[in-house]
């Protein structure tokens, strides 16, 4: 499976952000990718205070252009995720789509980014999200794909039960900074890997130094061994990484934990 990683510098013009996401999707299905994803609040950028202004209800312009984009380029695309407005509620929130272009998933971000960490980054999402309730897998030819984003990545349960659900990769649309980056992004999707002997893909935004968030980059895919496939680097790059999907059930066959788990009897 080739999986084109979009690592897009996000600006506050939306249109902008819009159309380099059409540009880098057509590239990567140009290089063979069979699924395309993009970064957390792709069209937006990432600050409370742009979210409601730049929101859409479900539908709404961006989701019909990421609908065009999978169906233009006959690829499945995890379209990173977007501020939507719902029911007078804003969530943080993915759509994916197969390569006709409709719309196989949704997710609304489980765990909101509230940090507050001494000499580092302050963020407290909840003050204009609301969290999601549910997360979950969806079907492709290639096997069962399981979808959170950013922070739900520190959440060992979450893609434990993904795994359980029986996804076999999991995406992760995701915008870590240069506080939690460093010592965190590439140690979260090595250890989510190996806990569920599966394949994690994260895609951040390039770093953009105009906007008050600075995003860390290093999409990343790491493999069911625990080791990093391909990771970028800070600036915008669109690269497509082929990944071998046999690799799951020979390493669950081989190290088997996934299917080796037991419950506390006490
Ligand atoms: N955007 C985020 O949710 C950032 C994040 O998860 C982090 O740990 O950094």
């Amino acid at each position: 499976m080739k999986i084109g990683l979009v690592q897009l510098m996000v600006t506050d013009d939306k249109e902008k952000n819009l159309r380099k996401a059409e540009k880098f999707v057509r590239i990567a299905a140009e290089d063979g990718a069979d699924m395309v994803v993009l970064p957390e609040i792709f069209n937006c950028p990432y600050d409370n205070a742009y979210f409601r202004d730049f929101a859409e209800e479900k539908f709404g312009e961006t989701w019909q252009r990421l609908s065009r984009m999978a169906s233009d380029n006959k690829v499945y695309l995890v379209g990173g995720s977007i501020p939507v407005l719902n029911c007078g509620k804003l969530f943080n929130t993915g759509y994916v789509f197969n390569r006709q272009g409709d719309e196989i998933h949704e997710h609304s971000k489980v765990h909101l980014f509230d940090v507050n960490i001494e000499g580092g980054v302050r963020f407290m999402e909840s003050e204009t999200f609301s969290p999601g309730t549910t997360f979950g897998v969806f079907d492709t030819e290639f096997g069962k794909i399981g979808m959170g984003i950013c922070f739900d990545i520190r959440f060992s349960e979450e893609w434990l039960k993904m795994e359980e659900m029986g996804a076999i990769m999991c995406v992760v649309p995701a915008a870590f900074n240069m506080t939690t980056g460093p010592a965190h992004w590439e140690l979260t999707f090595r250890g989510r890997a190996l806990d569920n002997e599966m394949f994690m893909v994260g895609v951040g935004p390039a770093r953009n130094m105009d906007m008050s968030y600075h995003a860390y980059g290093h999409s990343i895919i790491t493999s069911p061994w625990g080791e990093v496939v391909d990771q970028l680097g800070f600036d915008e790059e669109v690269k497509v990484v082929d990944i071998d999907l046999s690799l799951v059930k020979k390493i669950r066959d081989q190290l088997p934990i996934v299917n080796k788990r037991r419950e506390n009897e006490g």
